[in-house]
């Protein structure tokens, strides 16, 4: 059984169970040749099913990366592409999502600017015709080596399919993707495409990546990882581990009416998480004006050209950043993974300060620097950081922009790949595939969660075509 759903608790972080998929008999990587990639934040003890990965990538296997919210995957990418870089050169390495705010927070571009074929929506021979027209584009699909596509589950099978006959045509090569090493990470129990279940014969469909023709082909290892890192305690992993499959089983449903709280207001240290985007809007704003304190603007600093700056725009970092002295912000980036700070992170702003140089007068023309005191306990004076574009080598756009957003709300798209300490959210309110298990699989600890409104188990939903690939494929 390779994705093992129900009893994960038994090897929280600490068991390195390695397998891989049957379909692909893999040469089990001798240890020794295992090079244990460093990480810049801090050291990481890897799993061996994280250093099996790095083994298949050394040998240009492409490879297949899932698991539960919370096994490290977006972790592995990070160090995968600097290994790949290292492999191929950093010309020669694409990095790619679905959405411009995965694509930012790994600083590459979306798939689709990538393939340099818009919508899509064309056939593959059209979309063929319109490449072949296109001299920079053409190039950038000639000298790929190595395609890394993070966030699978947005991308339609459809969309794969048509990439996958692209890169052989383009390439006048016959092997699966034309020889490029693709490097793919998702849990397709996560957020589906957005076309998913709105298309008339969806059954029929190649709604998920998975269901590609190419798929199988396309890869030498696939990998689900099965140590669950962002949890440790067993009972919230077992509910986890059902509302991700669309269960909820009596024992669970009494844990979440546990968690359930009658104020719809709750208090300012939690993150509301809501499913509309609109919700966040106007609850961010409304705390933010409530304080009656001095705000403080941010604006983007932003280079490059118009249609990169569109990327970013639809990135994590905000163009527009306002603050004042009692904000509840959270943190968009890594700045320290032992010590708490990552992506997620929570606290207040207690204060600005004055800054004599550096480049915060390009965002602020007052110079003034926020101080956060986090709820793990430290404070800090935050600093601007860049957001990158990143093409082959080339960096298309910049953006230079403080890695805080409003905490008191966020949207559960958003908040998918991040880690949050206590997060309130109306269960009744989320519709679609994998949303409730987004949302909640952002929690540490039950004791981080609370809930308004009636909550029905039916609004739990996991697609019946995922979890029979799961079954057939990590079981
Ligand atoms: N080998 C490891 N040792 C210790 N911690 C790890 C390891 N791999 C990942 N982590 C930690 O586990 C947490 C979750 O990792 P990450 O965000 O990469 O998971 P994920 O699978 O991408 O989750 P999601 O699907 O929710 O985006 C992070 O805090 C990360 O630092």
């Amino acid at each position: 059984m390779l994705l093992q759903f129900s009893y994960v608790v038994g090897s929280i972080a600490r068991n390195y169970c390695t397998k891989v998929s049957p379909i692909f008999p893999f040469k089990k990587p001798q240890k020794s040749h295992v090079k244990r990639p460093r990480t810049s934040i801090v050291s990481v003890q890897w799993t061996d099913q994280q250093l099996q990965v790095f083994d298949a990538i050394e040998r240009r296997q492409s490879v297949f990366i899932t698991g539960s919210a919370g096994t490290g995957k977006t972790m592995l990418i990070q160090e995968i592409i600097k290994l790949l870089r290292k492999l191929h050169g950093k010309k020669e390495v694409s990095v790619t999502a679905p959405t411009g705010i995965v694509a930012c927070s790994l600083g590459g571009q979306t798939l689709h600017s990538f393939a340099g074929v818009g919508l899509a929506e064309a056939d593959a021979e059209t979309l063929l015709s319109k490449v072949l027209d296109n001299k920079r584009v053409l190039r950038r699909w000639r000298m790929v080596k190595a395609l890394v596509v993070d966030e699978i589950s947005m991308v339609e099978g459809e969309f794969f399919d048509k990439l996958e006959y692209l890169a052989r045509m383009i390439r006048e090569n016959d092997e699966p993707w034309g020889g490029i090493q693709l490097v793919v990470s998702g849990d397709f129990l996560q957020l589906p495409p957005i076309s998913v279940g709105k298309k008339k014969n969806s059954d029929s469909d190649k709604e998920y990546a998975f269901e590609a023709d190419s798929w199988d082909q396309s890869f030498q290892l696939q990998v689900g990882l099965n140590t669950i890192f962002r949890q440790s305690d067993p009972q919230l992993i077992k509910l986890l581990q059902g509302i991700r499959k669309g269960e909820l089983d009596d024992e669970g449903l009494d844990l979440l009416e546990q968690c359930r709280c009658m104020d719809n207001e709750p208090d300012e240290t939690v993150v509301r998480l809501f499913p509309r985007i609109a919700d966040v809007s106007r609850v961010n704003d409304m705390r933010l004006k409530g304080l009656g304190e001095e705000i403080i603007v941010y604006e983007a600093f932003d280079r490059g050209e118009r249609h990169w700056i569109d990327q970013l725009d639809r990135g994590i970092a905000p163009n527009n950043l306002q603050l004042c002295k009692g904000a509840r912000v959270m943190l968009t980036k890594n700045l320290n993974v032992k010590g708490q700070l990552v992506n997620g992170a929570t606290g207040k702003i207690t204060g600005f300060k004055k800054a004599i140089k550096g480049n915060i007068v390009k965002i602020c023309d007052r110079k003034m620097l926020p101080i956060v005191k986090f709820d793990c306990g430290t404070e800090m004076v935050m600093k601007p950081l860049k957001w990158n574009v990143e093409v082959g080598d080339k960096i298309r756009a910049t953006r230079l922009q403080l890695p805080l957003i409003l905490a008191w709300a966020m949207s559960i798209h958003k908040s998918q790949g991040m880690t949050v300490d206590r997060l309130h959210t109306n269960l009744s309110k989320a519709f679609g595939f994998g949303m409730i298990y987004v949302a909640l699989s952002r929690l540490r600890s039950l004791d981080g969660l609370s809930f308004s409104s009636d909550f029905h188990p039916s609004k739990i939903k996991a697609h019946p075509k995922v979890l029979e690939y799961y079954k057939n494929h990590f079981e």
